[in-house]
């Protein structure tokens, strides 16, 4: 049984006096545990996929399914990391991870410890009681994704939450964020403009073609690559080859 499941997704945005189409014909299925990338040039509807798949958009025609069910009644299984954080700054970074499990619906009595351990497993074991504005942009990503993991999600939504951070935590934190989610088996799909971060991290990688963005075409990641870290994997010689394949591809969908 597939885990996820996108059938003939069509967007299109009414305003009153013009429309925009920003998706057409998306199929595709994703398994439990399966990391998948969308990739894409600047407005090919990449982040409304993503919106749509989260169940917060209603697409114009087509339907998502989560477990075979609605995504739409599943809201509550899935999680996010986004470029910004969205901590309250007033609110210490335990107090923010209990929140986000409050407004989730899931606070239990042992939730300030899984809370704790969570933290513990990102090295962020000695921030419970810190302000954001006290950490650092990749500490405060990681605080995200705790406060995300915290609540248990099924499905994991990654819209470029790398982007905003310098190079070095970047590579630092796409290895911790795979290591994670494969000891958590989540499954995940992210979506950013870096061929590099796409091929390191995902089993699949979906190329979109210019808007309105219809899936081009996919790009399997070996096992050769999938088994190193994103790290490492940059300097395995297929890692170039896949690179270099969609960087074409991307090249020959952008206009002259
Ligand atoms: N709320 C909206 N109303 C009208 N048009 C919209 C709306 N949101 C997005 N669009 C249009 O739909 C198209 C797809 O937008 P979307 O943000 O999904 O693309 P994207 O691939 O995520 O872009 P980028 O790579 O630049 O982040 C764009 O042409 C955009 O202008």
């Amino acid at each position: 049984m597939d885990f996820l499941t996108l059938k003939g997704i069509c967007h299109t945005y009414f305003t009153k006096s013009s429309f925009t189409t920003a998706l057409t014909d998306i199929s595709l299925d994703v398994r439990e545990g399966e990391f998948i990338s969308f990739l894409g040039p600047s407005g090919c509807g990449k982040t409304t996929l993503l919106s749509i798949i989260a169940g917060l958009l209603k697409p114009t025609e087509g339907s998502v399914l989560l477990e075979n069910k609605p995504v739409e009644s599943k809201k509550n299984d899935i999680g996010y990391m986004l470029q910004q954080d969205y901590l309250f700054p007033w609110k210490t970074i335990e107090e923010n991870i209990l929140l986000g499990l409050k407004v989730n619906g899931r606070l239990t009595a042992d939730s300030k410890a899984k809370t704790l351990h969570l933290l513990e497993k990102m090295s962020l074991g000695k921030v419970e009681t810190s302000y954001p504005k006290q950490l650092s942009g990749g500490m405060r990503q990681r605080v995200a994704l705790v406060r995300t993991l915290a609540t248990e999600p099924k499905l994991l939504m990654l819209d470029e939450p790398f982007s905003a951070l310098d190079y070095q935590t970047k590579l630092k934190l796409e290895d911790l964020v795979s290591s994670t989610l494969k000891s958590f088996k989540k499954t995940a799909i992210l979506v950013t403009h870096d061929i590099g971060e796409a091929v390191a991290m995902s089993d699949r990688v979906f190329l979109l073609s210019p808007r309105p963005g219809k899936l081009h075409k996919t790009f399997f990641i070996p096992e050769e690559i999938r088994s190193m870290s994103p790290f490492n994997a940059r300097s395995h010689p297929m890692f170039n080859e896949l690179f270099q394949s969609i960087w074409k591809e991307l090249e020959s969908l952008e206009p002259e």
